[in-house]
């Protein structure tokens, strides 16, 4: 079957394109340190290449923390906060750390695949099955980098406090 896509959709799941180079120096001890603390992406996906240092860890349930295995060559594709909202939770942003390196320096290069700030993001509701009440209906991605500042957060995941302010909207 062959199925085109509709560039108006396209442009809210890809419009705009962020990428980060991180550093992090090598650490005597790094159990003193944070490398980059558990957050999850504002992003709909994140491509992420990382050199083969290790030290990217992702949450598996409230006490468990599953270690990226590295592979050669690789590149690990994170789900966002934007791709929750707009699936309504099917697919569910990942939560992730990185833990600072006592051997080496570590280099990772993040793509932050995003819609563009000023769309208004809504769950594809055709995708949404009707007993599935949605939980975010529409959203301003322009507040994301806002609302995951730390002050707004408190220890929550973007998408939740997203719950509360959709109903601003
Ligand atoms: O350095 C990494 O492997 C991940 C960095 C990261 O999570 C981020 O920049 O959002
Ligand atoms: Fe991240």
């Amino acid at each position: 079957m062959e199925t085109s896509l509709n560039s108006t959709k396209e442009s809210l799941l890809l419009g705009s394109k962020r990428i980060n180079l991180n550093y992090y120096p090598i650490c005597p001890d790094p159990e003193l340190t944070v490398g980059v603390g558990r957050h999850s992406d504002v992003s709909t996906l994140t491509v992420l290449l990382q050199r083969d240092i290790g030290g990217l860890y992702v949450r598996r349930d409230n006490d468990s923390w599953i270690h990226v295995p590295l592979a050669n060559g690789s590149i690990v594709i994170n789900v966002g906060d934007a791709l929750q909202i707009m699936s309504n939770g099917r697919y569910m942003s990942i939560e992730h750390c990185v833990i600072a390196n006592g051997s080496d320096n570590r280099i990772s290069v993040p793509i932050f695949i995003n819609p563009r700030p000023s769309d208004k993001i809504f769950l594809f509701l055709k995708h949404c099955p009707a007993e599935r009440r949605p939980c975010i209906m529409k959203f301003c991605t322009g507040i994301m980098p806002s609302i995951s500042s730390e002050k707004h957060l408190m220890g929550r995941k973007t998408t939740d406090v997203a719950k509360i302010w959709c109903h601003l909207f």
